[in-house]
């Protein structure tokens, strides 16, 4: 897969299938729009493509709420490139394109830079200034100027529909063992192992840190049944998120304690997956009240893993 960072990038390409929208947290619905792409560039013989801004759009219109991310641009662009798309645009939103009108949008960008030949967005794609371009606009435009659009139904699980917002939702009031029915995938928070106060490994159970970025969303503080991948290796964990009250007044943070094992990853990448929420976090009295309740915890998470092995 091609990436191309801003529309100055694209010189001459080939011409494109392309898959409209913003695409964060690539849900089954981004999921199956996607694979409508790239079938159709395929009996086509054109190539695939999928459009996104780099910034989202909500944050820098200003009185609106910032919105958080589901995945960072790098973990996007991997689940993309596996579901086979040749290019990925992924565009600044910038004052130029901000305030471009949706007939130039159509013009300068689709057709001049990503030579599109059709296109597939949702019923709910908004583009151009002030949102004024719709489905329908593109349809109309479409008929003059010789590309297709399709435009998608609401895609649905179980009468609910499938949403970045519902996403966020989900991962923001704890209930990750619900995002693989919806992402089809394990909600991840991924980074460097950090230092913490070395009070883990005293107690019995060491734990590897990772930094919280305020800027994504984030799952409450509470204690988690997780996955912790290593070195290309899955390991059963369990994970607390939060500011440890117990000890001090700490950062928000997530650290996890893998099963039977015991390296050093200080500086090295991990990735912890969070299949379920199992309690809030609380002040203990102690030290040693906390480390009585984390072994029930861990008891309660092994038993988890062992009845939902591999998945
Ligand atoms: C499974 C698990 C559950 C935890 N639950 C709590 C909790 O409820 N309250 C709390 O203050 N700290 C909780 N902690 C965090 C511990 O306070 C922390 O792991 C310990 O103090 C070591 O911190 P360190 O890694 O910074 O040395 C939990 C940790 C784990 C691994
Ligand atoms: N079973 C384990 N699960 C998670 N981390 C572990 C485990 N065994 C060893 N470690 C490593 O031990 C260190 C954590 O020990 P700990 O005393 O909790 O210190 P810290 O406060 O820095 O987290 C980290 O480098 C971590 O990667």
């Amino acid at each position: 897969m091609i990436i191309f960072n801003s529309t100055e990038e694209i010189k001459k390409i080939e011409g494109t299938v392309v898959a409209l929208g913003n695409f964060d947290g690539v849900h089954k619905g981004h999921q199956a729009l996607i694979a409508r792409t790239v079938q159709a560039a395929k009996a086509a013989g054109l190539k695939s493509a999928v459009f996104t801004f780099s910034n989202h759009p909500k944050n820098v219109q200003p009185g609106e709420k910032p919105v958080k991310n589901i995945l960072y641009f790098d973990e996007k662009a991997e689940i993309i490139e596996r579901l086979g798309v040749d290019y990925l645009f992924n565009i600044p939103f910038d004052e130029r394109i901000r305030t471009m009108e949706a007939l130039d949008f159509i013009d300068q960008i689709l057709l001049e830079k990503f030579n599109m030949r059709q296109a597939y967005c949702g019923f709910n794609y908004k583009f151009g200034y002030k949102a004024q371009g719709t489905p329908e606009v593109l349809m109309r435009e479409g008929i003059k100027k010789g590309f297709g659009i399709h435009v998608l139904e609401p895609f649905q699980i179980d009468g609910q529909l499938v949403s970045s917002t519902f996403i966020r939702s989900l991962i923001g009031e704890g209930k990750v063992d619900q995002c693989m029915k919806y992402m089809g995938r394990h909600y991840a928070i991924g980074g460097e192992v950090v230092v913490g106060n070395k009070i883990g490994r005293t107690i019995g159970f060491p734990t590897s840190n990772l930094i919280i970025d305020e800027s994504m969303v984030t799952p409450p503080n509470g204690v988690y049944v997780t996955y912790c991948s290593y070195n290309g290796i899955r390991y059963p964990s369990i994970t607390n998120v939060g500011v440890k009250p117990t000890i001090g007044d700490y950062k928000k943070n997530v650290e996890t304690h893998i099963f039977n094992f015991n390296k050093e990853l200080y500086g090295k990448n991990i990735r912890v997956e969070f299949l379920e929420k199992s309690r809030d976090e609380r002040k203990f009295a102690g030290v040693e009240e906390l480390s009585k309740q984390i072994t029930s915890d861990c008891i309660m998470a092994k038993d988890y893993h062992r009845r939902t092995k591999y998945r």
